[in-house]
């Protein structure tokens, strides 16, 4: 008589993938190390994507940006305390954002971490993510990681998304359980980012607003480009004939030469707007904090009391910085198209004499800016390089810009005009540098369309060894090295006349593309726009990893860009 078969058993390993799977996911971005080298070989024998990099922050930054281009959490896997830490940045970057990522780290026993026995890489990881990140949880049993999975990604993408962290202690991989019982214990997450519905008082009280406002702003957030209504916000903006201001991220959520874009008057728009609406943005640093001279407080077209409205999934977002006379509470797609259905078919146009001097602005500043960009200097500056790239994604509007660095970041945002929504990637809410490779290979990874990252040679040290992580898996991307030879500009000297450079300057004409070369990429150096356009459109149409090293006038720049007015005063001696 055959032996009765032994019950069919499944593990951690296995539990893991599982619920990933059940849940629609399937990249990886991680760094493998104990205890999750054998978790990333069996997730890709058992088909995951796993995009192995070289640091843990850019694994991180990767797993946000696919958030939020995918409205899924992004998963990054670290090994316990370092790798765990490395991650960390980039999930409280993510928190910061409202990009939904999952940070799962290996760690050690909590018997031994509890009574600090000193274990390999022994950290209370869960207790520090905590206030780094959304939610926090730790599994210490099979049976549970079904809830686990389920908790994180619930807490990940509904409401306000953002960063959360699961603690995997390492023995729990190896831990067995029945398999079938393994099976019942996965939870397919129903419904994990619940539409929020806002009151119907709500949406009267801001299309009051809206209706008897002089002079109307829409201004477009990231949170408007990551909900994915790009239907509704258009249909508000055009049947409303309000102007609108795109935040970085939120460029392209109508292209950014649309007649109603008043991107190219933003002081103007800022200071005189009567009645300002909120979308997915909110009123922080960014926006200097809705008040003073950006907001016109003492001048003499200060329209009086501006009112607010403010659409946001967050309901204490309200009032953080200036009273919002308005505040309609729910995931942005009903908000908009509740406040659309109620505008009703006969919504008269925001004023023609608001919109006019907007547009009489616009064409100003545009045939300055284009006056600016016809110039040729050499050697190559900010404009007649960045002219390069608005042409490349003109052309190409499917492309994807990553972008980071000071002046590299202030001077793009303007002149590389947008045409599809979630086009652009950046520093984001905290301005934080290094975000570009990590941001790079997940918009390739998750759209495989050609990846255009605009990189200051600063921004870009933070994570080029990354270059070798894009060339392994043959990556579409185009990294353009805005080399000035510094952070800023390349000219600061040390005033001791000693032979330590100064702190914010780089090697002269370094050899950049060097770097992709080494790892069996193209790498071009170019010194002037025709040598970068060939390049660039070569990258572009090939998907080959390059990396075109753009020399610029190293005394082009300006101190922090746009935020020099943020550095503290030193006072000289
Ligand atoms: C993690 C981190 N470190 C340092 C900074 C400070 N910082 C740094 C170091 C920048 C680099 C600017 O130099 P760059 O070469 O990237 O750009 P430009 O020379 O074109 O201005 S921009 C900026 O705010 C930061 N924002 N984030
Ligand atoms: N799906 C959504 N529905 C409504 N609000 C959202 C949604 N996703 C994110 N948000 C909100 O969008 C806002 C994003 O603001 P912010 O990051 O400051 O944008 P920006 O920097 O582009 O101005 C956050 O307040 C967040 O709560
Ligand atoms: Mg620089």
């Amino acid at each position: 008589t055959p032996t009765p078969q032994a019950p069919a058993t499944t593990d951690g390993w296995h539990l893991v993938i599982d619920a990933l799977k059940l849940n629609d996911i399937d990249t990886i971005f991680a760094l493998p190390g104990i205890p999750i080298t054998d978790f990333l070989r069996i997730s890709q024998a058992e088909g995951m994507k796993v995009i192995s990099f070289r640091h843990e922050q850019h694994a991180g930054n990767a797993a946000a940006a696919a958030g939020f281009l995918t409205q899924k959490p992004g998963i990054c896997f670290t090994v316990s305390a370092p790798g765990f830490l490395n991650g960390l940045t980039a999930l409280a970057n993510a928190t910061t954002n409202c990009f939904p990522m999952i940070l799962v780290s290996g760690s050690s026993e909590r018997e031994i971490v509890d009574l600090q026995q000193g274990d390999y890489e022994e950290m209370d990881q869960l207790a520090i993510a905590k206030p780094l990140c959304k939610a926090a949880f730790r599994v210490l049993h099979a049976e549970d990681i079904g809830v686990g999975i389920a908790r994180a990604i619930r807490a990940a993408v509904s409401g306000r998304p953002g960063g959360v962290y699961l603690d995997l202690p390492a023995k729990l991989f190896a831990q067995t359980m029945d398999a079938a019982a393994g099976k019942k214990s996965l939870i397919k997450v129903v419904d994990p980012a619940p539409k929020q519905i806002p009151a119907q008082d709500a949406v009267q009280r801001a299309v009051n607003l809206l209706k008897h406002a002089k002079k109307p702003l829409i201004i477009l957030g990231k949170g408007a480009a990551y909900a994915q209504a790009d239907a509704d916000i258009r249909a508000l903006v055009e049947i409303s004939g309000i102007p609108y201001l795109p935040m970085s991220m939120a460029k392209g959520l109508l292209p950014d030469n649309h007649s109603q874009s008043a991107s190219a008057a933003r002081s103007q728009v800022l200071a005189e707007a009567d009645v300002v609406m909120l979308v997915g943005a909110r009123l922080n640093w960014l926006l200097s904090h809705g008040k003073g001279k950006t907001w016109g407080a003492g001048s003499q077209k200060e329209p009086g009391q501006k009112k607010f409205i403010q659409v946001d999934i967050s309901p204490t977002e309200a009032d953080s910085n200036v009273a919002i006379d308005a505040p309609v509470v729910g995931d942005i797609g009903s908000c908009v198209a509740a406040i659309v259905a109620a505008m009703g078919p006969d919504w008269a146009k925001a004023p023609s004499d608001w919109t006019s001097a907007i547009a009489d602005k616009r064409e100003k500043n545009q045939a300055k800016m284009a006056e600016t960009l016809a110039k040729n200097p050499v050697p190559m500056n900010f404009h007649s390089a960045l002219n390069v790239i608005r042409n490349q994604v003109k052309a190409r509007p499917d492309a994807i810009v990553v972008n980071e660095g000071a002046n590299t970041l202030d001077f793009a945002r303007s002149i590389v005009d947008m045409y599809e929504p979630r086009k652009r990637l950046d520093v984001g809410t905290w301005g934080i540098m290094g975000i570009g490779m990590g941001f790079a290979v997940a918009a390739a990874v998750v759209t495989g369309k050609p990846v255009i990252a605009i990189e200051g040679d600063s921004a870009f040290g933070f994570s080029g060894m990354e270059c070798e992580t894009i060339c392994r898996y043959n990556l579409p991307v185009c990294v353009v090295v805005f080399n000035n030879n510094g952070i800023y500009k390349g000219t600061d000297v040390n005033p001791t006349g000693g032979k330590d450079a100064a702190p914010t300057v780089f090697v002269k004409d370094a050899r950049y593309e060097m770097l992709m070369q080494a790892f069996g990429g193209h790498g071009v150096r170019a010194t002037t726009p025709a040598e970068l356009e060939a390049a660039l459109t070569e990258a572009v149409k090939s998907g080959r990893p390059t990396l075109i090293n753009a020399i610029i006038d190293e005394t082009a720049g300006t101190e922090s860009g746009r935020i020099t007015s943020l550095n503290p005063n030193a006072k000289k001696k």
